[in-house]
């Protein structure tokens, strides 16, 4: 089967700057992919290459059989309904309602009676695991784990095949995160999805994530599930997952690692 996004060889420049000097990696159906990386390294553009928001300079970036670079207009507003998005910050608008919210593109981008759309709505909210009453309330009137579960039942709203999570879990306490995380593992089981996600939550790469890249000095320095990347020497590798605290948190599967290289 054919990867749901084929990035090949990407460059990204601004002005004199290269963020991105070949970057390669390929996302399969079904499947939760990390996207790591030091702040800085790229995460958030390359991101932004897979739903247009930004072209890359040179490169190829083939998002559920389609290359970008090449895309008609009428292609590219039909493949933009096909996906969702969770953005860091500025998730909801703060004027409208969770239900408008939620509702916004359903209103623009088709012809669901409004009937239909209050169903879908609701069904949305209950999706998230939020309350009925919470689609009246407004985004101010909401604790933080609630707006992430009310922006993420607004990228389910066009029932998505891909939904791209900017650091989900970030702000988050402890208890929010892990919820969040099951969340979308049963998400991803339920409506067959296949999910992006930007994270530095070691919780999230230990227990949900796939398969993963990991972006530094301008290229993939790592990818693969857990055990693999473990394997990597990469000084940033080695900082983020083999330090004093991860080390021992990531034992068990280092030593997996190590088993499979001898
Ligand atoms: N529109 C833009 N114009 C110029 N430079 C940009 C633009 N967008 C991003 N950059 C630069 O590209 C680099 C990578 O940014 P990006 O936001 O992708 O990093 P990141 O890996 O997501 O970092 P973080 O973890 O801090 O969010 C940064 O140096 C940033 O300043």
């Amino acid at each position: 089967m054919s990867p749901v996004i084929e990035a090949t060889d990407i460059v990204t420049r601004f002005g004199e700057r290269t963020i991105h000097d070949g970057v390669s990696l390929h996302i399969d159906e079904n499947e939760i992919y990390g996207i790591l990386g030091e702040s800085g390294a790229g995460k958030s553009v390359l991101m932004k290459e897979m739903i247009m928001l930004m072209r890359p300079s040179a490169g190829s970036m083939k998002v559920l059989g389609h290359e970008l670079a090449k895309i008609s207009y009428d292609d590219a507003q039909k493949l933009r309904a096909q996906w969702g998005v969770l953005f860091q910050f500025g998730a909801l608008y703060s004027s409208l309602t969770v239900a408008e919210n939620i509702e916004i593109q359903l209103k623009e981008y088709t012809k669901i009676s409004k009937k239909m759309r209050d169903r879908l709505v609701r069904s949305k909210i209950a999706l998230v695991g939020l309350d009925a009453h919470v689609g009246a309330l407004y985004p101010s009137e909401l604790s933080g784990g609630m707006i992430k579960r009310a922006a993420l039942a607004r990228a389910l709203a066009m029932e998505p095949k891909l939904l791209f999570l900017d650091e989900p879990t970030s702000g988050l306490d402890p208890v929010g995160a892990r919820n969040f995380d099951k969340l979308i593992v049963e998400l991803r089981q339920m409506l067959g999805i296949t999910v992006v996600m930007i994270t530095h939550d070691l919780d999230s790469i230990s227990n949900i994530v796939d398969r993963m890249a990991v972006l530094a000095d301008k290229r993939v320095v790592a990818q693969g599930p857990l055990e693999e990347v473990l394997r990597s020497t990469h000084p940033f590798v080695e900082e983020f997952f083999k330090n004093e605290y991860t080390k021992e948190k990531f034992a068990d599967k280092l030593k997996e690692g190590e088993k499979n290289v001898q």
